[in-house]
């Protein structure tokens, strides 16, 4: 599904990515990991298209989008969600998900115009579309309300809504439970089981390390760039070189809360 190879990004004198080969296969979850500024979310923005790499090739599907604009990855089948939540806080939650459409929607200026009956049934395909994925993610209330008025939690939601009425193949969760309580992580944790059961790949970055090491099928972690290690989440979260990365020499596993949080099975 999503085949990265050598990925290079230099800001600078600054090597974010430095390196980094991975892949996410179909029907799998990996999550990437590493410590803060390991270079998860500049391998993000280059697979999406929004930072060109220095070097390295991405490959989707078998085809080369390396340096592609993120409006053509998007239209390969690649569909994202950001850490800093992006939504249109003046839209309704319905226009949202809506505007998610528009990716496969195809709609010629003729009938939009002219308000033709092709384009009003075409504007009804996006609005069951969309309460479709709202239903989907677990929205239940007014959908007509302006979506800054939601609960952080539920704009969440809602971006992920998003990112599933562009109908995609792989999705990239960048840091989805960040600023979730106890009990929406719980309910995200079955939402991405929901997401790769309907045969979408989900590529995740994230710092909790209890939904990590439940949700995933692999995990890959960086450090400085790199990977350092690529593999289930019991053999990762015992892998030396992972501990080192988080902790520093010499110290032991229970002082941090990543390491905590990942003994929750
Ligand atoms: N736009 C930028 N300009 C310059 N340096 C950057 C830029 N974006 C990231 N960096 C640097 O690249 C490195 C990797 O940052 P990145 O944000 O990708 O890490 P991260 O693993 O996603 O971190 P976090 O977990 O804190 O989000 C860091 O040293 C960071 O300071």
């Amino acid at each position: 599904m999503l085949d990265v190879q050598d990925l290079q990004l230099a800001f600078g004198g600054v090597r974010a990515v430095d390196g980094l080969t991975f892949r996410v296969d179909e029907g799998e979850i990996v999550s990437i990991i590493g410590p803060n500024g390991a270079g998860k979310t500049s391998a993000f923005n280059c697979v999406t298209g929004f930072y060109k790499p220095t070097g390295g090739r991405i490959a989707l599907d078998g085809a080369d989008i390396t340096g592609r604009r993120p409006s053509a990855i998007a239209a390969r089948g690649l569909s994202r969600t950001f850490q800093n939540l992006r939504v249109f806080g003046d839209l309704s939650v319905l226009d949202n998900v809506r505007a998610g459409t528009h990716l496969w929607l195809r709609q010629r200026t003729f009938d939009v115009l002219l308000h033709t009956p092709r384009y009003r049934r075409s504007e009804q395909q996006a609005t069951d579309e969309a309460h479709k994925w709202l239903d989907f993610v677990g929205l239940r209330g007014d959908r007509t309300g302006l979506v800054r008025h939601l609960p952080y939690g539920e704009q969440r939601r809602v971006e992920i809504a998003r990112a599933l009425a562009r109908r995609p193949a792989l999705l990239l969760l960048d840091e989805p439970a960040a600023g979730l309580n106890h009990a929406e992580k719980a309910e995200l944790l079955g939402l991405i089981r929901r997401i790769r059961d309907l045969g979408i790949a989900i590529a995740l970055i994230e710092h909790d390390m209890g939904l990590v090491m439940e949700v995933s099928d692999r995990v890959v972690v960086l450090n400085y760039g790199k990977e350092i290690a690529d593999g289930t989440p019991a053999r990762v979260r015992t892998d030396p070189a992972v501990i080192e990365a988080y902790l520093g020499r010499d110290a032991g596993p229970e002082e941090t809360e990543e390491v905590r949080g990942a003994r929750t099975d």
